[in-house]
């Protein structure tokens, strides 16, 4: 029997009015993968992790984790899961310490526990000197970190982050990379959107590339790289354009 997938989405679609934003997407997750999702710029990443987690209602098709449909049980499906949505919408007029009490405390963890996950999340992401201040006055790259906070706080199964790496400094991104790769090593599932080849290469076992709506290509990284880079091998299944010799000579002095 093949082990049920950390995640799963079937036919999955979206529209904004005329625009497709995401094209019948069928994706697989295996459990305990470490999964990188990459793509161009409006490709259709965040509308798929969206309606992966049930953040927003796809138009048709499915999404499920660890088996239960996300948006026809969406209570056991998000207890599974920890989210770094896109944007990073979250309440504002708290500190981090508080935003970590209270999400922690709605999801009916023991109050102890939440202060100890708390303290220790906020130590390991050097977030502890900013416990006293507002998440609204939070760096983009503190809010990043915190959000990374929240979604780990209740020991997810799988963890879901778009561009959990984005706008964070070096040696804060060392920390995450590291904590993710604890994460996956103690059997957690990973998938993560990111521009940043390298680091997919770095980090992950499997790999999809989007564009346009659809899955071009997915499985083992080294399958979808085939040899050479994951960047070469991106540019060739995206085929974007780059600008020409004779295109914005203007910028030449
Ligand atoms: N709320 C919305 N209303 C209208 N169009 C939208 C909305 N959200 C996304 N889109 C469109 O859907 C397409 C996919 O967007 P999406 O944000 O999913 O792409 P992405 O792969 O995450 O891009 P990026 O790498 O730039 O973050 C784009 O054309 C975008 O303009």
């Amino acid at each position: 029997m093949t082990p049920v997938p950390a995640l799963r989405l079937t036919g999955l679609a979206k529209s904004f009015g005329d625009k497709v934003a995401v094209d019948r997407i069928d994706l697989d997750v295996p459990a305990g993968s470490f999964f990188g999702l990459v793509g161009p710029n409006g490709a259709g990443k965040t509308t798929s992790l969206s309606m992966a987690v049930g953040l927003l209602r796809p138009d048709a098709g499915r999404a499920e984790i660890f088996g239960t449909d996300v948006w026809a049980d969406p209570a056991r499906a998000k207890a599974l899961i920890g989210v770094l949505p896109d944007g990073l919408a979250m309440p504002e007029r708290l500190t981090g310490r508080e935003l970590l009490t209270y999400l922690g405390l709605l999801r009916g963890m023991d109050p102890a526990a939440v202060t100890a996950r708390a303290d220790e999340l906020l130590a390991v992401l050097e977030l502890d000197g900013a416990d006293r201040t507002l998440v609204l006055e939070y760096s983009t790259g503190m809010r990043k970190k915190i959000g990374l906070a929240t979604a780990l706080l209740h020991a997810p199964r799988l963890l879901v982050l778009d561009e959990p790496l984005e706008a964070v400094d070096p040696v804060s991104a060392a920390t995450i990379k590291v904590i993710l790769q604890r994460f996956v090593a103690g059997g957690g599932s990973v998938v993560f959107s990111s521009h940043v080849m390298p680091v997919v290469e770095q980090l992950c076992d499997r790999v999809a590339v989007v564009t346009g709506g659809r899955v071009v290509a997915a499985g083992p990284i080294d399958e979808v790289r085939g040899g050479r880079s994951l960047e070469d091998r991106f540019v060739e299944l995206v085929a974007g354009r780059t600008a020409d010799a004779g295109e914005l000579a203007w910028l030449a002095s």
